[in-house]
Formats: C-alpha cells, sequence, structure tokens
C-alpha cells in the first residue's frame, strides 16, 4: 500500500479562475476589495466566480462544490455586500444568519468572516455555539447587542426562543452551510423554529459538497426561485488512459488520490500502526466511528514503541469544548502529527497541510466520505485518503475493479450487496469514487 505525495507537490494556484474579485459585476466594494487583497486573494475559485454574482444580485442559490473549493467566501463576500446596501441596523436588530452543523465549524466562518464584516461600521456579529453558558451569550448580547449570528442550530434556536428583545424582522439573507446535514432528520426541528421566525423576504444561500437535489429540502429551507450552482473538479477517465485523455467531472477533488485496504477485523490495528510508521513526517487524520474508539486509540497508540515520537491528538463531540477548542488549535498548528476524531471533524474544517486520511472505520453516512477525504486535497493542493474495508467489503470493490464494469453493471451488482448485507451501505461511495480512480 503506497500513500500518495505529500501536499508540497501541489499547486493551489490552480484551483483558481482567471477572474479578479475587482472583475466581478456587480462590483464589490472597495471596502471588501481592500480585505480580500491584505488577505491575498486576487483571483476567485469557480464557486466564488459563479455565486458571488447571484447573491448580490438577490438571487437564491443552492451551491454544491467540491471541499476546499472555497464555498465559505463565496458566501461571506455576498452577505456583507448586502448587508452594506442595507440600512444599519439598531443593536438588537439581526440582519444575518450564517448556520452550520458543528461548533468548529461555526467558529472558523466567524473567523474568516471578520475581517470583511469589520468592513461594515454597525454590524455586530456573534458566535452562537453550544459548550458554553448560554446565559453568558444572552447576557452579551443584551448588552452589547448582535446583528449577525454565527452559529449552530441548537444554541442558536435556544437564544431565539429565550431572546425577545432580537428583532428578527429585517434579516436580509440567510445561510445554510453543510445544508444537507443541517436540512436531514436530525437538526430539522430546529431549523424549522429558526426559519419560521424569519422574514419571507429575504435571500437564502444553501452550500455543500454533497447538496442533495430533494426539492422539498428547498422548501423547507425558504429558498425561492433558487439557481442551482455546481461545481465539479474534473479528473482523468482511467479508460482512456493512453489515447485521448478524457476529463470527467468528480465529487472529490482533483488532487486527491483515493485508494482502499484491505484488512481482517483482528490485522486493521497492526495495519494501522504499519500506515502511520510508514508516513511519519505527514500530518494525518483517522476517523473511527465512535467516540469511545477514539478515547481507546488515543490512549493506546502513544503507549506503542513505533509511535512514541508522534504528536497525537484527540478530537471527538463527547470532550468538554475546552478541550475540543484546544485540540483542534495543537492539531492545526502541527506540521506533522495525527489526529484521531469521529465525523465532528469531518465537515468544512480548513486545517492546512493535511497530507492524508486514514478512514479506520467506513463511514455509517456515504456522504461522509466525500467530506471526510475532503480535510486534505483542497484548494487544488495533493492528498491521499485510503479507508480500510473488511474482506467482505472488499470483495465487493475487487468484483467490480476486475469487471471493470461499465455503470449499467454496476447497477445490476446491487445484488451482490443483498447477499452481503454489511457493504450496503458503503455501495455508494465505492462506486464513486474508489472506482475507476483506484488503479493498481
Ligand atoms: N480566492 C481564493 N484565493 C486563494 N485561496 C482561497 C480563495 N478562496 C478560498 N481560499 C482558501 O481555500 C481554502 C478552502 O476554502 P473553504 O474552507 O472555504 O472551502 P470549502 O469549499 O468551504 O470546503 P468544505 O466543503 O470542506 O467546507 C481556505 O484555506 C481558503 O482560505
Amino acid at each position: 500500500m503506497k500513500m500518495a505525495a505529500p501536499a508540497e507537490s501541489s499547486d493551489p494556484n490552480r484551483a483558481l479562475t482567471s477572474t479578479r474579485f475587482s472583475d466581478l459585476k456587480p462590483p464589490l466594494s472597495e471596502p471588501v476589495l481592500e480585505a480580500l487583497a491584505l488577505s491575498g486573494f486576487d483571483f476567485c475559485t469557480p464557486v466564488q466566480a459563479a455565486t458571488i454574482p447571484l447573491l448580490c444580485s438577490y438571487k437564491d442559490v443552492a451551491v454544491d462544490a467540491a471541499t476546499g473549493s472555497g464555498k465559505t467566501l463565496a458566501f461571506v463576500i455576498p452577505l456583507v455586500e448586502i448587508l452594506r446596501r442595507s440600512p444599519s441596523p439598531k443593536p438588537h436588530q439581526v440582519v444575518g444568519l450564517i448556520i452550520s452543523p458543528t461548533r468548529e465549524l461555526s467558529s472558523q466562518i466567524y473567523h474568516v468572516a471578520q475581517p470583511f464584516i469589520s468592513t461594515l461600521s454597525n454590524v455586530k456579529s456573534m458566535l452562537l455555539v453550544g459548550g458554553v453558558e448560554v446565559k453568558s451569550d444572552m447576557r452579551k448580547i443584551e448588552e452589547d447587542g448582535a446583528n449577525l449570528l454565527i452559529g449552530t442550530p441548537g444554541r442558536l434556536n435556544d437564544i431565539m426562543e429565550r431572546m425577545d428583545m432580537l428583532d428578527f424582522r429585517s434579516v436580509e439573507i440567510l445561510i445554510l452551510d453543510e445544508a444537507d446535514r443541517l436540512l436531514d432528520m436530525g437538526f430539522q426541528k430546529q431549523i424549522n423554529s429558526i426559519i419560521s421566525r424569519l422574514p419571507k423576504l429575504r435571500r437564502t444561500g444553501l452550500f455543500s459538497a454533497t447538496q442533495t437535489e430533494a426539492v422539498e429540502e428547498l422548501a423547507k429551507a425558504g429558498l425561492r426561485n433558487p439557481v442551482r450552482v455546481e461545481v465539479r473538479a474534473e479528473i482523468k477517465s482511467l479508460e482512456n488512459s493512453t489515447s485521448s485523455q478524457q476529463l470527467l467531472p468528480s465529487k472529490t477533488p482533483s488532487g486527491l488520490h483515493i485508494e482502499y485496504l484491505e484488512c481482517e477485523a483482528d490485522k486493521k490495528p497492526s495495519q494501522l500502526v504499519e500506515v502511520l510508521t510508514k508516513n511519519a513526517s505527514q500530518k494525518v487524520i483517522i476517523y473511527f466511528m465512535t467516540c469511545a474508539c477514539v478515547d481507546y486509540w488515543g490512549t493506546v497508540l502513544p503507549l506503542l514503541a513505533p509511535l512514541k515520537s508522534f504528536s497525537i491528538i484527540s478530537l471527538h463531540g463527547k470532550m468538554k469544548q475546552s478541550a475540543r477548542e484546544k485540540a483542534l488549535a495543537s492539531f492545526t498548528s502541527l506540521s506533522s502529527g495525527i489526529l484521531l476524531c469521529t465525523d465532528v471533524a469531518a465537515r468544512g474544517l480548513d486545517i492546512p497541510g493535511v497530507d492524508s486520511i486514514v478512514q479506520y472505520d467506513p463511514p455509517q453516512d456515504p456522504n461522509m466520505f466525500i467530506h471526510r477525504v475532503g480535510r486534505t486535497a483542497r484548494l487544488g493542493r495533493q492528498g491521499s485518503a485510503i479507508v480500510f474495508l473488511l474482506p467482505k467489503e472488499e470483495a465487493y470493490v475487487e468484483f467490480l475493479r476486475v469487471r471493470r464494469v461499465p455503470l449499467e453493471e454496476r447497477k445490476a451488482a446491487d445484488n451482490l450487496c443483498d447477499i452481503i448485507p454489511q457493504v450496503n451501505y458503503l455501495r455508494r461511495f465505492i462506486c464513486e469514487f474508489c472506482f475507476p480512480p483506484l488503479n493498481t
């Protein structure tokens, strides 16, 4: 088993278009252009070039673009421009909301947005996430006011229910980041409750790397005649690798090399150690199924002689908020090391320099596969990902690979999933992502 080359050999510029932010129509304001220039952002990514003009022209959007393609600025910039054109809000008048599924992601969005929000003289933003006393959030809002709320659905809904003093009648824009996750069963109740308090005449943007097609979801989020924006990376087709190299749309970034490793259950621990020691100088994220697994491996791995010198950090949703923040900050600052985590760290996190993703346990939700592997190979960089599969699961991949089954036949191969029910949930991402890119 071989991991792909680490991230140094990459070229983030390949992920940019030739459109400058200053070329966009309607034009962006001077303060926003200055803030972009200060951050070193001159050229748009494809999703930014496609989405910013639409939202700035007051269109609702449902945006589906690969992980690490720059979706955050694709909604932060138009949000700031829309608020700039609106009347100055009073201290407790809310004019915008950005909702995302995890505390870490909300915090990241909050920090990415600050240089742009600070160009608006009268708009105060506030991060509202669980893990801190709700009363202290309420006190802060009472004393300082809040106009742009960035946070997780639970805390936002809680604040909305408890604080009559907040006025939502002037909300101009609602952004749902990782929209498919926010609109699924888990968050449906809170999102419905939040949306029911917002005015219908507002702009709404849905963003994700795994946007679902379901029209009902768009209706649930209250979109009005939304424009669908779909931006796909392109990968070379293996079928035509010798002749004309055909480019196919891909749901994963083009610089990402995905592999699987067949492994008996009792051999998984030793295989994991082997993978880690072979890639000692890399920055690696390992996904496990449960918080208990993360705790277990967080105790065991540092005790193993071959891994003694490795920086190993654990992150899961049952840790205290302060420990979660510390873990993420520590891993972010490392140039090489290992993060052991659950899917709490699967979506949206923009951690610099991650070389490889290891999925010790495959995800239960196939969409999560895309988000997990998307923590590497961001914005045109290179990265690798490996998923551990039990032989029963691997047999299915092998069946597809050896036969090089065309798409129609792959559907017929569903019968195999009926015989091996354990692989049923793997079917979607294996078909889409491990085949054809797997070329051993
Ligand atoms: N126009 C740009 N020029 C250069 N770098 C950019 C530009 N836009 C975004 N980036 C950088 O690209 C990286 C990925 O951006 P971002 O986190 O917004 O991706 P994303 O599409 O939201 O990913 P995910 O689907 O994983 O949430 C960030 O480090 C960001 O700073």
